[in-house]
């Protein structure tokens, strides 16, 4: 694919031009290690480094375009660029035209919230395939561009814009006509503008608890990034408000599209509402209802709180869709979980063992009674905290877990440049009712954590491991280590001799 310039320059708002006639654009990389022959490359700002010192090492690899932000000492000679007012935010316009504005061709779903992201967006595209549509999916766990789902090749759950907008433009290729996007507070958020030129038709927001109070810095500020999805839906959009939800109301008032809600907790004034909802490791049984229905269902997916995904997603798929509820609600007696979701380990042991993503403290506080109730023996959690993220978070999980869990064994999750052993002190700090030694353990190696929590389960306790569910690995302060966590879990299992 390519694209000249003077097509797509406008939209960077330029503040300064150099040498822009007749250049061809091939592609777009805002990583020098990615720039190819022809590429637009955009210099940004980073937390770590600048992209103006790569500029040389993008050139080399054949950038036809630099694009920058702010002052720079060596303008490069014989190639083009173009000073901008913010690097990023040109990218995201530059990106959307690049690749012919995909996202107002096709209907887009976004889904935000602190928890239940990743699974309501995957309900959501399993429903609309079980409805007949072709539709493609961006989420942390998966992605598809109209095909079944691989694994998403990238560590960020909304990617960067030229990602968005390339994988938008593979989904009409494919014939798509319905895309799920995903939406994190960060990729909503204007200082990264991934998500910035991507044309939304419906919005779903599922909750809002604590977590990245790092990247924006307070409560208000995170809150008001996720709002972001609901201010740019257009007046015949439609938003997706889980009314039980702190939130729900801020959320409804900065919209201008039509509101639906959900409530799990039989919220009657909800558009859909839930009603004797029962969880099991099996399973979850419940009744939904509207002011026309009343169905009993029960859902193949461990964990009530699926009910609030599900609900979403029956909410989303109706009114992208048009198809009567009813249809639609019994499609969701077939959906499956995502890998790394409430994931039961069944090797035979004598122990439960279950992964899952859960990393914050709402997660937590969803997840641990939960459990509690079908648990007859000790409850056993492994887990950690990321490191360079939401440091405040930390003894919160602490303390959660101390509340339901026996025995805490805490391990790496991220650590990245962090201390690690700290990282672990700290999320320590509210486990006030264990000892260390007795009933709290800290065990930065993951493995060596795993398989000193199996070590020490007996029949009847429950092995919890939290935090990195679907995750392929572990960042470590000397780069990537791979990681999975449910094959680790399987090895240690194998290793006692208990295999499937
Ligand atoms: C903390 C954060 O947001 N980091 C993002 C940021 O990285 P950074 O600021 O560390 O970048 P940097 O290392 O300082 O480099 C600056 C620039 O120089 C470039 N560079 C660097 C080296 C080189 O040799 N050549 C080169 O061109 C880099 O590609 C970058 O563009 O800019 C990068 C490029 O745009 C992003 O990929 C990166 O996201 C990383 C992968 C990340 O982990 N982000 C997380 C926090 C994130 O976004 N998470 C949310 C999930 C939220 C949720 O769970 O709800 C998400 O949406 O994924």
């Amino acid at each position: 694919m390519h694209k000249l310039l003077s097509s797509l320059i406008d939209v960077l708002n330029p503040l300064e031009t150099h040498n822009t006639g007749s250049v061809v654009i091939r592609g777009i990389a805002y990583d020098s290690r990615d720039v190819k022959e022809g590429y637009a490359f955009f210099a940004l700002p980073g937390t770590h480094t600048d992209g103006k010192r790569f500029i040389g090492a993008a050139v080399d690899a054949g950038a036809s375009l630099i694009v920058y932000q702010g002052g720079l000492d060596n303008i490069p000679e014989g190639i083009a660029w173009i000073k901008v007012a913010d690097a990023r935010r040109a990218m995201s316009a530059f990106s959307a035209a690049f690749y012919d504005r995909p996202s107002e061709k096709l209907r887009i779903i976004g889904v935000t919230g602190t928890d239940g992201k990743s699974s309501t967006s995957y309900y959501i595209w399993q429903l609309l395939r079980s409805l007949g549509y072709k539709c493609g999916i961006i989420t942390t766990v998966l992605y598809s561009t109209g095909g079944d789902a691989v694994p998403n090749p990238l560590r960020q759950s909304s990617p960067e814009a030229p990602f968005v907008h390339a994988a938008l433009y593979d989904m009409l290729l494919e014939g798509c006509e319905i895309a799920v996007v995903e939406s994190t507070s960060h990729g909503l958020s204007p200082r990264t503008a991934r998500l910035a030129d991507v044309a939304f038709d419906a919005g779903v927001f599922t909750n809002i608890t604590h977590e990245h109070l790092e990247f924006h810095g307070s409560f208000e500020n995170y809150l008001s990034d996720k709002a972001e999805l609901f201010r740019r839906l257009p007046d015949y959009g439609a938003a997706i408000i889980n009314l039980d939800d702190k939130q729900s109301a801020y959320l409804a008032e900065q919209t201008k599209a039509r509101r639906l809600y959900y409530s799990a907790s039989g919220n009657n004034k909800a558009d859909l509402w839930a009603k004797d909802i029962h969880g099991s490791l099996e399973g979850t049984e419940l009744e939904l209802l509207t002011n026309s229905l009343s169905k009993k269902i029960r859902l193949p997916l461990i964990g009530e709180f699926n009910a609030d995904n599900v609900m979403a997603a029956v909410l989303a798929c109706k009114e992208i869709t048009g198809k009567s509820i009813d249809t639609i609600i019994e499609k969701s007696m077939e959906l499956k979980s995502l890998d790394g979701r409430m994931q039961a380990i069944r090797c035979g042991q004598p122990f439960g063992v279950i992964v899952d993503y859960a990393h914050t403290p709402g997660a937590f506080e969803r997840l641990f009674p939960f459990v509690k109730r079908f648990t007859h023996g000790r409850i056993i959690t492994v887990f950690g905290s990321a490191g360079e993220r939401d440091t405040e978070k930390r003894p919160w999980q602490g303390s959660i877990a101390d509340r339901y869990a026996d025995i805490i064994i805490l391990t790496d999750e991220d650590p990245r440049l962090e201390d690690r052993m700290g990282i672990l002190r700290d999320i320590a700090e509210g486990c006030t009712k264990k000892s260390e030694g007795k009933d709290l353990f800290l065990i930065p190696d993951r493995k060596k954590a795993i398989e000193h929590a199996f070590g020490i389960a007996k029949k009847g306790d429950l092995v919890l491991l939290l935090g990195k569910g679907h995750e392929k690995s572990i960042v470590m302060a000397d780069g990537t280590i791979p990681w999975h966590e449910a094959k680790v879990a399987e090895e240690i299992l194998a290793s006692m001799g208990y295999k499937i």
